[in-house]
């Protein structure tokens, strides 16, 4: 009994052995967070007054303008529509994540787009809500620089925190789903467009703590590259109190044991342009994850890579922050720096190209334009062509003079037959005048006859014709039938065709 259990058919756990690299996965789909429990309702239904406001507010940390009541031209307090949708147009949602969902806008106050963060849940008690301010707090301390998302305002409503900021065509990580492994030419630019932000936030004395691919985006021009998202973003005069580290997957090693420092931005920079240079899915945890701390980078990964970016990736990721460059010593890299020096010719390329291909288009269409006219004017009147009964197929050989004119006048003997009411049922064209006519023959021998409709009298040679009595005719005619299958006026068996072949 032991045995038939021991050797009864189990499913084999799969097992994949440590360390494991595998290519990158696109961005999965994050499920929204769970609902709140509905067992007791929400604080801010039962403290509504710690929470809820009167109608919508701006929040302002810059200022006193906290708690101010929004005013605009395009906003009435009459109207029982928040005002998200009194002063935008909502253009469609670009995504989401687990604070909110993010749409993108049309203001109709400026005309302008934007991008709009709604939090997803309502504010449960006053210490969520600080805790989502928090975001709006650290975006608006940081002065704007065009490698950094802008922040324009936020306002609260309904107990919904509503965040509007710069919009964007779309982050790295899309970018990356759509492209595969990035070229080094893009890696290089990323990392001199987000070492520049970088630059800008610690030269204002803070740290980010969430860099990786979902936080970086590309202008709506798609010429520059830009750090966003600040909700981690902690301040190094305070010590980085009450500081969080982002994403495990991008996350310096020593932040496990609480040692912040600006080091840990410049560790996930380099993990992320590992990433998707290599097109590698970094892990979250296990020996790989430490692997790659150590320093160890997967060899079938990296072997495409050029040797100046691996050694400036494998510094941005040593295991000793203090052995790490910092933000201007990753700037001042040869690459870069001469890419900095090609900048404002690269910038100028990318403003006049467009314009100067958009001129181009519209003078080529000018011409179009004005060709189409001076044809037309000098076009004469064409005499209006009888219309064709089919399109022309291909007949084979031309017919010769010869053959053709007796096929005209077989097709007169046709058409005298059928007005004096009877078909001659040999004449070889008689189901064919239809097809044949893609360039139509006319019915008569010459112009003089055209519109002669005088029956013949009985007894007429052309009446009591036979195939015999126009031989050519009758052979081009029968050559034109079988060009299309057909013989004796039916449609030809394949099989016969096939037998002629042979
Ligand atoms: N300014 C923007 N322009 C264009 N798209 C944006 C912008 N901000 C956010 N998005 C899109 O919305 C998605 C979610 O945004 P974001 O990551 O800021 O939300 P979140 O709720 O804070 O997410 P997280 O789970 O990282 O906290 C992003 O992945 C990006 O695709």
């Amino acid at each position: 009994m032991t045995d038939v259990h021991l050797h009864s058919p189990r499913p084999t756990p799969f097992f994949q052995p440590e360390p494991y690299f595998s290519q990158r996965r696109k961005t999965p789909f994050k499920a929204p967070p769970k609902a709140p429990a509905k067992s007791c309702p929400p604080l801010s239904r039962v403290f509504t007054s710690a929470v809820a406001s009167d109608g919508p507010h701006t929040i302002s940390f810059a200022s006193d303008s906290i708690n101010e009541p929004i005013s605009g031209l395009r906003y009435s307090t009459d109207s029982q529509e928040p005002y998200f949708e009194q002063g935008f147009e909502i253009i469609k949602k670009i995504g989401e994540g687990s604070f909110g969902e993010v749409f993108q806008v049309k203001s109709r106050e400026d005309g302008q787009l934007y991008a709009i963060k709604r939090s997803r849940q309502r504010f449960t008690g006053s210490w969520d809500r600080r805790k989502k301010l928090d975001e709006v707090e650290k975006h608006e301390c940081l002065p704007p620089h065009p490698n950094c998302i802008r922040f324009y305002k936020a306002w609260e409503e309904n107990l919904h925190l509503y965040i509007q900021t710069e919009l964007c065509s779309m982050s790295l990580s899309q970018y990356c789903d759509a492209h595969g492994r990035l070229p080094e030419r893009t890696v290089w630019r990323i990392l001199m467009d987000i070492g520049k932000g970088l630059k800008h936030l610690h030269d204002n004395r803070l740290c980010h703590l969430d860099i990786k691919p979902d936080n970086i985006f590309l202008s709506q021009s798609g010429t520059t590259w830009k750090l966003g998202d600040f909700g981690l973003v902690s301040s190094m005069d305070t010590d980085f109190e009450g500081a969080s580290e982002g994403d495990a997957c991008y996350m310096a090693p020593e932040l496990m044991e609480g040692r912040f420092s600006p080091g840990a931005d410049v560790f996930s920079l380099g993990i992320s342009m590992l990433e998707v240079a290599c097109d590698l899915q970094l892990p979250s945890n296990g020996e790989s994850w430490h692997m790659l701390r150590r320093g160890e980078l997967p060899e079938d990964f990296i072997k495409n890579l050029s040797p100046d970016l691996l050694s400036l990736l494998t510094s941005m990721m040593s295991h000793n922050p203090q052995s790490r460059p910092c933000v201007n010593q990753i700037l001042g890299h040869r690459k870069l720096r001469r890419m900095q020096l090609f900048e404002p010719a690269v910038k100028l390329k990318n403003k006049i190209v467009p314009l100067f291909s958009r001129v181009f288009q519209w003078i080529l269409r000018f011409f179009v334009i004005l060709l189409n006219l001076l044809r037309l004017s000098h076009s004469p009147m064409r005499p209006e062509t009888p219309p064709t009964l089919g399109k022309p197929q291909s007949l084979g050989e031309p017919l010769s003079d010869s053959e053709d004119e007796d096929i005209r006048m077989s097709l007169l003997q046709q058409s005298i037959s059928q007005h004096n009411g009877s078909w001659t049922n040999h004449s070889p064209i008689c189901h064919q005048y239809p097809v044949y006519s893609g360039s139509p023959i006319p019915l008569h021998l010459d112009d003089s006859s055209a519109d002669e409709a005088t029956p013949l009298k009985p007894g007429s040679p052309l009446l009591t014709s036979s195939p015999a009595t126009f031989p050519r005719a009758d052979r081009a005619m029968r050559r034109v039938h079988s060009d299309r299958g057909f013989v004796n006026g039916g449609p030809r068996n394949l099989m016969e065709i096939f037998k002629e072949a042979d």
